[in-house]
């Protein structure tokens, strides 16, 4: 059998996207949903795996920009779209349109390549690290309160509808993805993102509701959500699933989650995806009534190991040289001095001593902050070659904020 890898054309758009749709179950898109993939796939940047007129395999990289430590934006290859036909699976297809694809990423310049992942086992073997996971919480509301500081009584809530709120929240999203490493910068278009209200992510709930919060008559918040109402013989056992919380400040914050724990005629409150320090975590009154679940987010690959290690900032001074293993992009393999501070960094190639021996997998794991340098060590996937290198560096890595991915892609 002979196949044929080549960049999309975007009067294939159609068939591809059936092929990728059918390779997560052949579950039809809602019409919404379809035309928005339509509008933000970059064709250019998309190749297809093709035997005869059919499409067996697909994957996309869109433009983004990637928030890191230091309040830096990093460019980068966000990695989506991803599938081999099951008719063609395990037969290296996956691997051609990796090879493909992080070669194509290295000529356009960006220095990382992200993606989440629908199995956490299927990147690693590309050079892919964990770096940033989420909580999802599911807080019985009938016996958990939240703790509002004070203020609370000079916001506001308002029902708007999800469209009429949409720019006020998205102006609270763009003040916010600053703060946290791991967030994207959304290029035009992406805002409608979040609006999509498909009812497969409903939960078995309302449409998407959305409250603004506001103080002096500007929005400082948003939550948007979906109602799902139940009884039973002992009475209402509703339920609220949450899609989004942002808020500019504590207060507003607190008081979003306030209202959300407490609508009438439900006792609990989901969210699938909140960071892992989620100031929520010390709002309510009882922790053990918040079943808390950690997982996987955002897998962070270094296309060019230099580049990305400038791009960002660090916590301390650090200079240490790195022994990196890459065996799927070579050209990163090798000897590398890293000298950065909270200003800036370099990163160039050096035949100094190696004082930490490392792959890839554990820079991009620990890229973004969240993962420390330290604990990767202590699963043995770093070698400590000078004392006291580990430490150093392991500080200098760490972002006072967890890294957070709020939204899939
Ligand atoms: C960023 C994203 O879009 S994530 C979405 C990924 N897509 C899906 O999950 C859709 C359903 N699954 C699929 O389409 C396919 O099974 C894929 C894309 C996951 C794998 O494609 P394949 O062409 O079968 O992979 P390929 O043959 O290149 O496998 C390469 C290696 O990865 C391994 N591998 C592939 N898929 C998996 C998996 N799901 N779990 C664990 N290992 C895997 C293979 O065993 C192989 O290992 P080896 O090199 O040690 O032999």
């Amino acid at each position: 059998m002979t196949t044929d890898l080549r960049v999309l054309r975007q009067s294939e758009w159609d068939r591809w996207y059936g092929s990728l749709e059918r390779a997560f179950g052949g579950v039809a898109e809602t019409g919404p949903e379809r035309e928005l993939w339509a509008a933000l796939t970059e064709t250019e940047r998309s190749i297809g795996v093709w035997d005869g007129d059919d499409c067996v395999g697909t994957a996309g990289a869109f433009t983004f920009s990637v928030s890191a430590p230091g309040g830096t934006f990093v460019p980068a290859a966000g990695v989506t779209m991803v599938s081999v036909a099951a008719t063609h699976r395990r037969r290296g297809i996956l691997t051609s349109m990796m090879r493909r694809q992080l070669d194509d990423v290295r000529s356009w310049g960006e220095p990382l390549a992200v993606l989440t992942a629908s199995e956490p086992e299927i990147y690693g073997r590309f050079g892919y690290g964990i770096a940033t996971h989420q909580l999802s919480v599911a807080i019985d509301s009938s016996r958990v309160r939240i703790a509002v500081p004070p203020g609370g009584e000079n916001v506001r809530l308002r029902f708007v509808p999800v469209a009429e709120g949409a720019e006020a929240c998205e102006e609270v999203y763009r003040r916010t993805i600053g703060a946290r490493p791991g967030m994207l910068a959304r290029r035009p278009g992406w805002e409608r993102l979040p609006l999509l209200d498909p009812p497969s992510e409903r939960q078995g709930g309302s449409p998407m509701q959305c409250v603004l919060a506001e103080r002096d008559g500007q929005v400082v918040g948003y939550a948007r959500f979906h109602n799902k109402p139940d009884w039973t013989a002992a009475g209402p056992e509703g339920s609220i699933s949450v899609r989004h919380v942002d808020a500019l400040d504590p207060v507003a914050y607190a008081v979003l989650w306030r209202f959300l724990c407490e609508i009438d005629l439900t006792s609990a409150v989901r969210s699938r995806n909140r960071p892992v320090d989620d100031p929520l975590l010390h709002l309510v009154s009882d922790i053990r009534r918040c079943e808390v679940r950690v997982r996987d987010s955002l897998h962070v690959r270094l296309v060019d190991v230099g580049a990305a290690l400038e791009a960002r900032r660090y916590a301390a001074p650090v200079d240490v040289v790195f022994d990196v293993d890459d065996a799927f992009c070579p050209w990163n393999t090798g000897r590398w001095r890293l000298t950065g501070d909270a200003k800036g960094a370099t990163c160039v190639r050096t035949r100094d001593a190696a004082e930490l021996e490392l792959t890839v997998r554990e820079l991009g794991a620990a890229y973004l902050g969240g993962v420390s340098l330290s604990s990767l060590a202590g699963a043995g996937r770093i070698r400590e070659l000078r004392t006291g290198a580990l430490g150093e560096a392991s500080v200098a890595f760490a972002s006072d904020v967890a890294p957070w991915l709020p939204h899939g892609f």
